[in-house]
């Protein structure tokens, strides 16, 4: 089965160039005002038109409201949207059915029971993302560079749907990818040199680990 990969938090032609050149399925713009990967929709509009139709464009939004969608949808035009707030299913119901675009839902993650929330999801996100949960005093729900108990994953579902995120970089994507198995991958702070400063080596670097680990040669 092929691997999702995402790549999360690009803001530069040269950052986007070498995620599809490595390989990702998924590239993510994001939409929250505090981060240092934040974009305006317009930037974002004019660097999804180069991806083309070579990897899925996704906008991260946490708790949007109409206005702000309106805005990243017509100006990006993204291929999915990631709800990484508190969105309730209703919500998420709301917004795919408005914009007519899948929605990957994200959850933090500390322990089994924070899974289970995921239950009332069903049948309405076409995704999940677990990420870690963000470390006391962060402003960020995301993007925070740190990982959670990956182990916990071995007990969902194989057939669902979700992309492991979390603290991940070139280091431990091997280790991660052996314990549980994931659909899907996903990345920010670890192909980064300085917050929100995407670094074309760690991309490469990045892709070079999924490669050896998923076929047992050196990276
Ligand atoms: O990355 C951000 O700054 C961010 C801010 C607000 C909401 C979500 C955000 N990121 C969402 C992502 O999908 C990240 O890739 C994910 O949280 C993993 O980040 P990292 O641990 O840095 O790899």
């Amino acid at each position: 089965m092929s691997l999702s990969i995402k790549i999360c938090g690009l803001k530069t032609p040269e950052t986007i160039a070498a995620a599809i050149e490595g390989g990702a399925s998924h590239v993510g713009f994001i939409f929250f005002a505090k981060s240092p990967r934040y974009i305006e929709p317009g930037d974002a509009g004019r660097l999804r038109q180069a991806v083309g139709g070579r990897a899925q464009a996704v906008a991260v939004v946490v708790d949007a409201n109409d206005a702000v969608l309106d805005t990243i949808v017509s100006e990006m035009k993204p291929d999915m949207l990631q709800l990484h707030g508190k969105e309730s299913p209703a919500r998420v119901a709301e917004v795919k059915q408005f914009y007519g675009l899948p929605v990957m839902k994200a959850f933090s993650v500390s322990e089994a029971a924070d899974l289970r929330k995921i239950e009332p999801y069903f049948g309405v996100a076409d995704r999940f993302l677990f990420d870690a949960k963000p470390p006391k005093g962060s402003e960020l729900p995301g993007g925070n560079g740190v990982s959670f108990d990956w182990r916990l994953l071995q007990s969902l579902d194989p057939k669902l749907d979700y992309l492991l995120s979390g603290g991940l970089n070139a280091e431990n994507i091997g280790e991660a990818l052996r314990l549980c198995n994931p659909p899907g991958i996903d990345v920010s702070s670890g192909v980064e040199s300085a917050p929100g400063v995407k670094d074309v080596g760690k991309i490469r670097a990045f892709f070079r680990a999924v490669e050896a680990a998923r076929t047992g040669r050196a990276a």
